[in-house]
């Protein structure tokens, strides 16, 4: 942990590889877990919980998350990780499988001590140039775009990189819209920050205790069809993916007063409705009452961040600034910030 307190922060990379796979169709899927160790070793974390489903595998690590689909992996780090020293590996065990990288989406928020981070992320100017020099010269549709909000000390970095036929697949109009959801809230109510630590000798494992945290704090009942794979650290700090079906969710928490934060994460298709987005957020909101939250919605539509502002204003939350802009293959990135209502 840096001598400040932990960064909570993730940053979030996300992978889709082109390239046939007759023999399995698994792709990234066979990746071992001795190799996806060698890779989260140069990241600088751990696996510490797994579980998968007919569609992808989920692994919680000792900082956030990974997701391995058959074309795409999404790694989700905080702390003081180096995220993209993942990359040179994952190229080069992917080609090993055949399989080739298209695109390339790299995001965070701003860092909570910005001066303890470890090169390639001292700054985004550092981030985009280290991705430059990683990702193969055919991924030359490319974007880096700092997204702004009206307060200070939170800002939206973006960066997407993608090759010719990524882009025209991703442009094909689908009656079904998908979204990512990438949420980041801080000065969480003191309260329900505490219920993300343990006892002392709580005679409890990672997991049995992090079961209980999902059940006592509400996370169970954010999506109540989603297998939970959680896990809780000691002596505080919670983190779970949820799977459900192919649409894969991830919640991390960092209680402590004076940095606390948690993140959500999700995927969802607007044809599940305004009723279902809007719950979800409500719900999210409930779980942890910020002072600060921010959300970042990926979409090739816009009205998705409409529902968004409609559902957060009625748990009590001010919309402050809403920032948008386009990014090869990612589409449409909307940038909200809320805080909380004084009554
Ligand atoms: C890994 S979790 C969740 C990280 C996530 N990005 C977040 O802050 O929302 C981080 C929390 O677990 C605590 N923690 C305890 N032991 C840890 C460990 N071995 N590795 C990482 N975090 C640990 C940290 O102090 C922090 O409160």
């Amino acid at each position: 942990m840096a001598a400040s307190g932990f960064e909570g922060i993730e940053k979030r990379l996300e992978l889709h590889f082109s390239g046939d796979d007759p023999m399995t169709g698994i792709g990234l899927r066979q990746l071992d877990f001795q190799t996806l160790e060698e890779i989260l070793h140069a990241v600088q974390c751990t696996v510490v919980s797994s579980v998968g489903n007919h569609f992808f595998d989920s692994y919680v690590l000792s900082e956030s998350s990974l997701f391995v689909y058959p074309h795409k992996i999404i790694i989700k780090t905080c702390g003081t990780t180096q995220l993209l020293k993942s990359v040179r590996p994952l190229i080069h065990y992917s080609s090993i499988l055949g399989l080739s990288l298209s695109c390339c989406k790299y995001s965070r928020g701003s860092f909570i001590f910005p001066k303890s981070q470890p090169y390639p992320h001292t700054s985004f100017e550092q981030e985009v140039v280290y991705l430059q020099n990683v990702l193969p010269k055919k991924l030359c549709y490319k974007k880096a775009s700092l997204m702004p909000s009206k307060l200070a000390t939170h800002a939206w970095h973006v960066f997407s990189a993608t090759d010719e036929a990524h882009l025209i697949f991703m442009q094909e109009p689908s009656p079904c819209t998908n979204f990512t959801f990438e949420i980041c809230m801080t000065e969480l109510d003191s309260v329900l920050a505490g219920k993300f630590f343990r006892g002392p000798n709580d005679g409890k494992t990672g997991d049995s205790a992090g079961k209980l945290m999902t059940e006592m704090t509400g996370i169970g009942k954010i999506n109540p069809r989603a297998h939970i794979c959680d896990f809780a650290f000691d002596p505080c700090g919670y983190s779970m993916n949820g799977l459900d079906g192919e649409k894969y969710s991830t919640i991390h928490v960092t209680p402590e007063e004076g940095f606390s934060y948690a993140s959500f994460e999700c995927v969802g298709s607007v044809c599940e409705g305004g009723g279902y987005i809007g719950d979800v957020l409500k719900k999210v909101v409930q779980v942890f009452r910020p002072g600060t939250m921010s959300v970042s919605t990926t979409c090739n539509s816009r009205e998705v961040a409409a529902r968004v502002a409609k559902a957060v204003e009625q748990v009590g939350m001010n919309c402050r600034s809403c920032t948008v802009d386009e990014f090869p293959a990612a589409g449409t990135v909307v940038f909200q910030t809320f805080t909380t209502r004084r009554t």
